[in-house]
């Protein structure tokens, strides 16, 4: 239980001290608790103190490193989305309160890197060590920037202004699935193509921001990493996603004085996260009708938010004096979004195309049993086109990386006899190349060491 004291000075009195505790020892959770003297009224002072005490899962304080954060928050979701099941962790706060710093990192040390680039390196690890799956990654990185989505992995986005590029725009299946149109998602085979990715998005959504002159990050981010795994020869795939949500800040547009382009920004969000607001108050609420369909965002994040996802939220809070109302105001939206429930759902489906191919080949191998069983074996030569069709086999068989592959022939035993043929010229001319390899290795390695003795 750790008590911080901010000091912080004021014209009507030299000294005021807001006090703020955090306490994760409790039974039912974590708190945090402000002590906030009551407002100077009229130029005297009110001694009088408030409470406001707030609980929630877990709360960091400010000496929280980001790897703790990673592993209470990220990992446990990241566990999920590779077992299957969809993940959301958002970041909501008002303006400059770390939530860039949690999702994404900070630029100073390699330790300062923040939930994106960690859950990415957890994940693709799993991805090398579990031999049982296959896993295909790919990744998309959204941008919502006054109600209007653009594709920030869209590689016109270097020359242009942000308003010239195409929009993603949202449709919505007879299912009322959502579908967005013009984000590219990019397959990424490992870990550093999925961080360049990240630094794609990033570098975009930074000239953007300069473009538009902008002091802090004005948009919604959502970085979603789209995960498919089988086990080998499974036609039996698990599809899942995990979106990392960075939002604009909170912060009240009657609080700011603002003008032109900003204030237009600000009415964006303060709009869009007046639906996210009421989406949230909807469903804490269990009622029937819950808005979705009235800003991007929550379109967007439909799923994530009383849907088939595992969604953790986290909330960051700048405690001073200036901004408490703020903190305040961030600790009961959190509040409210703890009492949703989610009903995270194992994605696991038949892939058709794969499902196809499999009964093609349990169908082949039938008839080839009934031929065996009934037929007469064959007794005209092979064709060119049946030989060259052999080839593409026997050259797809050995370059298919799945263990439980199979070289369909059928009963006859020409082409069997033909496809032993072809892997013993492929053989052989592996081994016969193997000594030019190894002489050429010599040479290049030790040039005064004698080929002859060497191979003796
Ligand atoms: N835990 C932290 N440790 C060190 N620096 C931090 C931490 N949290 C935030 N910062 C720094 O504080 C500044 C503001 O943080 P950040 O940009 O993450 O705020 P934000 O809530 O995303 O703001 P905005 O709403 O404008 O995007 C940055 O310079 C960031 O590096």
């Amino acid at each position: 239980n750790k008590r911080q004291v901010l000091t912080i000075t004021s014209d009507l009195m030299p000294v005021i001290q807001v006090v703020y505790s955090v306490n994760n020892d409790e039974a039912a959770g974590a708190s945090v608790e402000f002590v906030v003297p009551k407002d100077l009224g009229d130029g005297y002072v009110n001694n009088k103190l408030e409470n406001y005490k707030f609980r929630f899962r877990r709360v960091f304080d400010q000496t929280a490193g980001q790897e703790e954060i990673f592993e209470t928050i990220a990992q446990p979701v990241a566990d999920r989305v590779l077992a299957g099941y969809n993940g959301t962790i958002f970041a909501y706060g008002q303006t400059n309160s770390g939530k860039t710093f949690t999702i994404t990192g900070g630029a100073r040390s390699y330790g300062d890197r923040g939930i994106i680039p960690r859950t990415l390196s957890y994940l693709y690890q799993h991805i090398i060590q579990d031999s049982t799956m296959v896993y295909t990654t790919h990744i998309s990185y959204l941008e919502i920037y006054n109600n209007v989505c653009y594709d920030l992995l869209d590689r016109q986005l270097e020359a242009c202004r942000l308003e010239d590029l195409p929009t993603v725009t949202i449709m919505h299946d007879s299912e009322q699935n959502i579908q967005l149109r013009n984000l590219s998602i990019q397959q990424s085979a490992n870990e550093e193509e999925a961080l360049n990715l990240l630094f794609l998005g990033d570098t975009h959504r930074m000239t953007a921001e300069t473009l538009l002159n902008k002091a802090s990050t004005r948009s919604h981010c959502i970085f979603t990493v789209y995960l498919c795994g089988r086990q080998p020869g499974s036609a039996t795939v698990r599809r899942s996603k995990l979106h990392l949500v960075d939002l604009a800040g909170s912060e009240r547009v009657n609080k700011m004085a603002l003008g032109g382009q900003l204030l237009t920004e600000a009415k964006y969000i303060n709009v869009s996260l007046h639906y996210l607001e009421q989406v949230i108050i909807s469903l804490s609420e269990s009622r029937a009708h819950i808005p979705y369909r009235n800003s991007l965002m929550t379109s967007v994040l439909r799923d994530s938010l009383g849907g088939n996802c595992m969604t953790t939220m986290i909330s960051t809070i700048s405690v001073d004096k200036t901004n408490l109302k703020e903190s305040m105001s961030t600790c009961r939206f959190a509040q409210r979004v703890a009492l949703i429930k989610n009903e995270a759902v194992l994605n696991e489906e038949e892939d058709p195309v794969l499902l196809i191919a499999r009964l093609k080949r349990e169908n082949q191998s039938l008839r080839d049993e009934l031929a065996m069983v009934t037929g007469e074996p064959r007794q005209e030569q092979l064709t060119q086109y049946e030989i060259q069709k052999l080839e593409v086999q026997v050259k797809d068989f050995l370059e298919d990386t799945d263990p439980e592959a199979t070289l369909a022939l059928g009963t006859d035993l020409q082409k069997i006899r033909r496809c032993f043929t072809l892997l013993k010229v492929l053989s052989l001319s592996a081994t016969q190349c193997l000594p030019t390899v190894l002489s050429q290795l010599i040479r290049d390695k030790a040039p005064n060491v004698d080929l002859y003795s060497t191979a003796r």
